[in-house]
């Protein structure tokens, strides 16, 4: 049992709010898109107007990534969407984070930087253990409450998901109350289910696929985006240096050993793609893949025509999918296809559940609608989607009552 918004007397109380507003970020270091961000407006909105003091916490990107970066351009974004002023300070535990959060009037929100530029939050703890980091240690003493909204990273074990309320009385966010509610009961689901794993996320997919496979919730996997050509190559096909390269740099090439144990397990339950899009001349090149290597430099950057058929038909039979991570490369038009057609294919399926950040902006900007739930979450909705349970999740319901068990535990 979790507590809610409902159960938290807000007025005057100095509440850490953890959301998930991690977006994609255009060349210029602007917000590509702000869905995440308009996710926790409600919750946010809610706090404030019952005279919370709010401090947001939240990650943008993975180090290294291009992605990664401040939080500024979030808290202007944030400050237009709630219609009043929300600060930003550059800092998220030190002393100068600190006094920006006791400083805090009623019904003031300042947004705290990147969780993740500090090293311990990209690291993974069991509760107790988060408790005692840098971040949680320095910046729990400032919090009377932790509200938990970012339900899109509820699957990571991270300090600012799992530590807060170990030590600070912890509270679901609006978003993470709807996504459990509406996610937490995928045994109901008609069947026969289809998962749809594609994207670039490659080991967590992997993950997913094991474990629906051995619980025997997926009839079928289909295969797309990197995920798919990572399975390609176990499964013995030659994608090229460009493809493979890519797999390497992004550090998965261990992946297509764990790919080929699952296709030695399951095999008969996972579609891989029958072509591939490459660039060619500038343009789009489907090529099948007995007609594989691709040409010096060429990629697989979405799945081709002849799979999308076969895919939609698996998908005709279907009671329920579940898709994550675009098909291709969807920014490109000549690589949005795979994504568009897959993912209207999937909107005519029963039940349809479709999640993930990039899956998101992607639907947006393809107009593909009609789903029958569309998660915040991508990765963090296909591991509830597991029946697993998510380790921020699991953290809210052990929270401590009140402020004065951590004072006794630690
Ligand atoms: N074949 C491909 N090669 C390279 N990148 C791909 C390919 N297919 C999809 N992608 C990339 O995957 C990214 C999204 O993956 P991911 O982050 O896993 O999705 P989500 O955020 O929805 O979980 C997009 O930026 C897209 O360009
Ligand atoms: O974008 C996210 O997840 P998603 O890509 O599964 O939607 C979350 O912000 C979690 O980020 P992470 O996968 O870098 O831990």
């Amino acid at each position: 049992m979790i507590d809610t918004l409902d159960d938290l007397d807000v007025e005057g109380t100095t509440v850490g709010v953890r959301v998930d507003i991690n977006s994609p970020i255009a060349d210029d270091g602007s917000l590509a898109d702000d869905a995440r961000l308009r996710a926790h407006v409600d919750t946010l909105s809610e706090l404030l107007e019952r005279s919370g003091r709010v401090a947001v916490l939240a990650h943008q990107g993975r180090p290294g990534g291009d992605d990664f970066g401040c939080l500024s351009p979030h808290a202007d974004r944030l400050s237009d969407l709630l219609g009043r002023p929300v600060d930003y300070v550059d800092a998220t535990f030190s002393q100068a984070a600190r006094e920006a959060v006791q400083s805090l009037e009623d019904g003031d929100c300042v947004v705290l930087e990147n969780t993740r530029f500090y090293s311990e939050e990209y690291m993974e703890f069991d509760p107790d253990r988060a408790a005692r980091t840098q971040l949680v240690a320095n910046l729990a003493p400032v919090l009377d409450a932790y509200v938990n909204d970012a339900f899109a990273a509820a699957h990571r074990s991270q300090p600012s998901l799992v530590g807060f309320p170990t030590v600070v009385p912890g509270y679901a966010g609006r978003v993470m109350e709807s996504e459990l509610d509406v996610l937490g009961s995928i045994e109901e689901t008609p069947e026969p289910r289809i998962y749809v794993l594609g994207g670039a996320k490659v080991p967590d997919s992997i993950d997913v696929a094991w474990s629906v496979l051995e619980k025997d919730l997926a009839d079928h996997i289909l295969t797309a985006g990197v995920v798919a050509n990572v399975f390609l190559i176990a499964d013995g096909v030659d994608l090229g240096d460009a493809s493979s390269d890519f797999i390497y740099e992004q550090g998965y090439w261990d992946e297509i050993d764990r790919a080929s144990d699952l296709l030695d397990a399951y095999g008969d339950r996972i579609a891989l793609p029958r072509d591939v899009a490459v660039d060619r001349d500038d343009g789009r090149h489907e090529l099948g893949v007995n007609a594989l290597p691709p040409q010096e430099g060429e990629a697989a950057m979405d799945i081709g025509s002849s799979t999308l058929a076969y895919y939609e038909r698996l998908l005709e039979d279907a009671g329920t999918v579940i898709l994550n991570g675009p098909a291709g490369v969807f920014e490109d038009d000549r690589f949005e296809l795979g994504t568009r057609r897959l993912y209207g294919a999937a909107t005519d399926v029963p039940t349809s559940i479709v999640g993930g950040g990039d899956t998101a902006s992607a639907l947006r900007r393809l107009g593909v609608e009609g789903f029958s739930h569309v998660s915040t979450g991508g990765g963090a909705a296909l591991q509830m989607l597991t029946a697993d349970q998510l380790p921020a999740v699991s953290a809210l319901e052990r929270t401590v009552d009140t402020a004065s068990d951590r004072n006794d535990g630690h």
